[in-house]
């Protein structure tokens, strides 16, 4: 099939290249002459696993090309719309701009029985309006939109491309709904579930999904700060609860909460377009998910200060991770990267690694960036975990106790080894974990030995010095 997609980032060059390896002449339009030029020469624009293969792949195959110019569309007859619905500057709503700009530029394109496919995230109602801009520019039934919305998570892009849990196909029309199937026939030879709906269904199944994750993250965080305040435990907590079959033990972790390009958006956009629609509940109760969110960010900029004595000015912290999440190295909405630049505008000289994100703060001047975990910790009076990157949970803390000033860490992503760090000497913070007084303290440290467990042991040593 000879198909185009709109739009070539994390989601539209996964989509693309997906779609090469299954067969297809696939050509990813992009109005960002950079990134098609890296994609054309077979050079991720973005880290992603797997994703290098599959795009050299397809590009030395002959079947995956990329262009600025809309006339390498050709005689495609199905096209996919993957670019960029970001929130919309002042508001809580999805901006459309690049949805409307590319379906524009697609249709003096469009002939007789063409099929535009969205698989961006879009308020319930888009593609209805799309059907009409269409019909109204080149006459009722000549071209169909549909919805067919992707769910892949970053990090695991490639897998979840190549084997989706679930496909959904909102058209108005069995042949349409028909064709989008013949796409996905690899898939769904091999049994991965398709749910047939209207487009409506289909743009909603898509930020439900996602309204739904980022709530179950703030329910976790809160049940998070009840236990701290009772002196229980999240860890455990979460493992009862994961124990439950109606809730099942994924998606959570506790923490510095949910970032991305995707979550934060979506859930202001789903509450945004609710209120358009009348249901005011909607934003009630998706507020304060994103304010429980917000409140995480806070709570551990509040839990270094307090650490270190009731300031940060001039204290060095070692921040460890600016993704978003891990084996990511997208910071759009990272709460790693909101913790450190707000600890850097409360005076902090704040350092940080990240294994792939780094490249993103080359032009950061309140931040500086360190090319490895010991340089970002050297000489710390903090050390703070802020992305769940594997390499910082796997960090040796006897070593890492040589290079810093004091033995002091906040486990954003509760995923070190408290025990092993308790056992060299540091002192460990987390979110949602009681507040145990390290048994080692740390006495025998590069710093000069009062226990920091106590913030008002902390404030005496810095007020003394
Ligand atoms: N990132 C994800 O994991 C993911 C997963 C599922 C769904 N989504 C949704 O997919 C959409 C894209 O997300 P993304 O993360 O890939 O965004 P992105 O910012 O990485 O990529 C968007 C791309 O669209 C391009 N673009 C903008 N206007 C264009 C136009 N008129 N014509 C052609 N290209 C244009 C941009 O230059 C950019 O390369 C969003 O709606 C997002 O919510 C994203
Ligand atoms: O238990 C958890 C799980 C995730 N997170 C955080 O939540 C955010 C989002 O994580 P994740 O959902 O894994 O990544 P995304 O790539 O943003 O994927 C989400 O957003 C995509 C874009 O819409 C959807 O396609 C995916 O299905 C949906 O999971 C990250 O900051 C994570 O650190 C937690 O704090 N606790």
């Amino acid at each position: 099939m000879r198909i185009s997609v709109f739009g070539t980032g994390y989601l539209g060059a996964t989509h693309a290249a997906t779609l090469a390896h299954w067969g297809h002449e696939v050509v990813g339009i992009d109005v960002d002459p950079h990134r098609v030029r890296r994609l054309a020469a077979a050079r991720p624009p973005f880290h992603e696993p797997g994703f290098a293969e599959l795009l050299t792949g397809g590009v030395t195959s002959g079947r995956l090309t990329f262009s600025t110019e809309l006339d390498a569309v050709g005689d495609a007859d199905l096209h996919f719309l993957c670019v960029g619905t970001p929130q919309l500057d002042g508001s809580r709503a999805a901006d459309l701009r690049a949805v409307w700009s590319a379906v524009d530029a697609l249709l003096p394109r469009l002939g007789a029985g063409a099929l535009v496919v969205g698989r961006s995230t879009v308020p319930v109602g888009t593609a209805t309006l799309l059907q009409q801009r269409l019909d109204e520019a080149l006459g009722a039934g000549r071209a169909e939109v549909a919805w067919n919305p992707e769910f892949l998570r970053e990090a695991h892009a490639v897998e979840d491309s190549l084997r989706p849990d679930r496909l959904v196909v909102g058209a108005g029309s069995d042949d349409a709904a028909d064709r989008i199937c013949a796409v996905y026939a690899p898939l769904i030879d091999a049994g991965v579930p398709v749910v047939r709906t209207d487009p409506c269904t289909a743009e909603l199944a898509k930020s439900s999904a996602n309204v739904v994750l980022a709530s179950r993250i703030s329910v976790v965080n809160v049940l998070a700060e009840v236990c701290e305040a009772a002196g229980a435990d999240i860890e455990r907590l979460t493992e009862v609860l994961g124990l439950d079959p109606r809730i099942g033990p994924h998606y959570l972790s506790p923490g510095l909460g949910f970032g991305g390009g995707c979550l934060p958006k979506d859930l202001r956009a789903f509450a945004s377009r609710a209120a358009e629609l009348g249901v005011s509940t909607a934003a009630q109760l998706l507020d304060a998910v994103d304010e429980v969110n917000t409140h995480q960010r806070h709570r551990t900029v509040q839990l270094a200060t307090d650490l270190l004595g009731g300031t940060v000015r001039d204290r060095h912290i070692g921040v460890l991770g600016a993704a978003f999440k891990a084996d990511s190295d997208d910071i759009r909405d990272s709460p790693a990267l909101a913790v450190a630049s707000a600890l850097a505008a409360a005076g902090a000289c704040v350092t940080v690694h990240d294994p792939k994100a780094a490249h993103h703060l080359a032009h950061r001047r309140d931040l500086r960036v360190a090319d490895g975990i010991d340089s970002a910790c050297a000489g710390a009076d903090l050390t703070m975990v802020l992305t769940d990157w594997p390499a910082f949970a796997a960090v040796d803390p006897a070593a890492l106790s040589a290079v810093v000033q004091r033995r002091v860490v906040v486990d954003a992503r509760l995923s070190l080894d408290v025990e092993r760090w308790r056992a060299a000497g540091w002192d460990v913070r987390a979110l949602g974990r009681p507040r145990e007084v390290s048994l080692g303290g740390t006495e025998g440290s590069a710093d000069d030995g009062v226990g920091l467990a106590d913030p008002r042991a902390v404030d005496r040593d810095l007020r003394a010095g």
